[in-house]
């Protein structure tokens, strides 16, 4: 595979024939992105499920890929949809797997079929099948056994199920985190089974899911969702750019701006403006800021999204603690007057004041110097970006064309701004970003740094 892309990339790019001046390095990253989103592509679509029509899916994966879980997910995605669908634990293998199917389903409401007496998973499936195609089920999910490495017995039983319920598609599962394995792994389950899709589970971890290349090469098939949770509704319909994007460590612009295009009022968006052009960032601003940060569900699905972000500023498994941080500091500032919330000179602070403060919102004197600390440390930031010409309109959304390179680099801490790869990074992602509106990415940025 590796070979291939060479070869592709060299038919596309020639290095000799460029002007000089060129970014060499853009063009190359750009035909390396390109390509890569290439081999994501199969060719051909996967297999679509129709409403009022019956289907039947087939579930295949090792043990621990999240099989299971994601069943259930796909079964809610399309039950949300209007399907009518149901679940059916063909698992006989592992204890537990029906106790485990029937919480979920039970849970998300959806009619479910398994047994804990029959061993038999051809069965149970056919059973299965057959009750649900009474009660009109348009959608049937079958989920089977997995064994904790690639086994002869397995691929059996998956060869037997699928010839017993002809399955519409079969969809391959696998962990994010397996790299290389997934190709002979995916390519076992095809030879038993006729592998038409798969699905990448924990992508909400450190994985960055490049086995997914290998799956779809070896089953030349079409990554259609990605798991980003243990809940029922983390899951997403697979999109190739931002998969791709994150692989090369480039992070998910594109989802992070719409993400915070949906929760930031429109009607604040030209005062928001305003009082960054006159270079104020006022603690009320920041109150604001956090408020619509908080909007934006966990905080952790946000900061990964950006480029590097999640790991060095944004510690997995610490969200909580970020979210819980952006609390405390939101109850400190309900202690304060309006005078505080709406100046920007901290001398207004005296000691007693802050003393005052950390009584009244039942905190620490620390906490509160700790928040002073953070809001001195963005309105700085902020400062950079004084001076700022307004979009004509006052919208939010305008203000990207207006933001000039050399001023964002400024106000960027400078390993962030390493992290996106300097200017030349910059100037890359503010291309991809389109349209889209920086300075609130900017605002967002600033709350995660320790
Ligand atoms: N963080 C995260 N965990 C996931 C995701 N999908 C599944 N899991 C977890 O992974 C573990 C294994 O998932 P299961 O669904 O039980 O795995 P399985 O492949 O069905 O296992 P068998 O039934 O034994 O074959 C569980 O703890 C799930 O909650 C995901 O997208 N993100």
């Amino acid at each position: 595979m590796v070979r291939d892309m060479q070869t592709n990339i060299r038919k596309i790019v020639n290095l000799e024939t460029l002007a000089a001046g060129t970014n060499k390095r853009r063009i190359i990253q750009q035909a390396v992105f390109s390509e890569l989103c290439n081999m994501l592509d199969p060719g051909k679509a996967a297999f679509i499920p129709k409403k009022g029509k019956p289907s039947v899916v087939m579930f295949v994966g090792l043990q621990g890929s999240g099989k299971t879980t994601t069943c259930t997910k796909y079964a809610y995605y399309h039950q949300r949809k209007g399907f009518k669908p149901s679940l059916v634990c063909a698992d006989t293998f592992r204890a537990g797997a029906f106790d485990q199917l029937k919480q979920n389903a039970t849970k998300a409401k959806i009619p479910f079929y398994g047994s804990y007496m029959e061993s038999d998973p051809v069965k149970i499936a056919v059973e299965g099948l057959e009750r649900f195609r009474k009660e009109n089920s348009d959608l049937i999910i079958i989920d089977t056994s997995g064994r904790h490495k690639q086994e002869a017995a397995l691929f059996e039983e998956m060869r037997q199920v699928a010839e017993a319920t002809k399955p519409d598609l079969v969809i391959f599962v696998m962990d994010g985190s397996i790299g290389q394995a997934a190709f002979d792994q995916a390519q076992a389950f095809k030879q038993s089974a006729a592998v038409g899709a798969v699905i990448v589970t924990k992508m909400d971890g450190h994985a960055k899911g490049g086995g997914a290349l290998s799956a779809v090469a070896a089953t030349k098939s079409p990554v259609i969702f990605i798991g980003t949770g243990e809940h029922i509704d983390e899951f997403e319909v697979f999109d190739v750019k931002p998969f791709v994007s994150r692989l090369l460590g480039m992070g998910d612009l594109g989802g992070l701006m719409d993400k915070i295009q949906d929760v930031m009022p429109a009607d604040q968006q030209p005062e928001l403006l305003a009082k960054l052009a006159e270079g104020t960032f006022t603690l009320r601003l920041l109150y604001e800021q956090f408020q619509n940060l908080l909007k934006m569900g966990p905080i952790g699905q946000v900061f990964s999204m950006l480029p590097g972000f999640s790991s060095e500023l944004m510690p997995k498994g610490h969200e909580k603690e970020g979210q819980a941080k952006i609390k405390r500091y939101m109850t400190i500032m309900d202690s304060m007057t309006d005078a505080e919330l709406d100046s920007t000179n901290p001398k207004l602070m005296t000691e007693s004041r802050v003393i005052r403060i950390a009584r009244g919102s039942g905190r620490q004197v620390r906490d509160v110097m700790d928040m002073l600390e953070e809001y001195k440390r963005l309105a700085k930031m902020w400062s950079k970006m004084k001076g700022l010409k307004m979009p004509k309109n006052g919208k939010m959304s305008d203000l990207s064309q207006n933001l000039n390179i050399q001023q964002m680099t400024k106000a960027l801490p400078p390993q962030v701004l390493k992290q996106m790869g300097g200017m030349g990074g910059l100037q890359a992602l503010m291309k991809q970003m389109g349209g889209k509106d920086m300075s609130k990415m900017l605002s967002g940025m600033g709350m995660g740094g320790d």
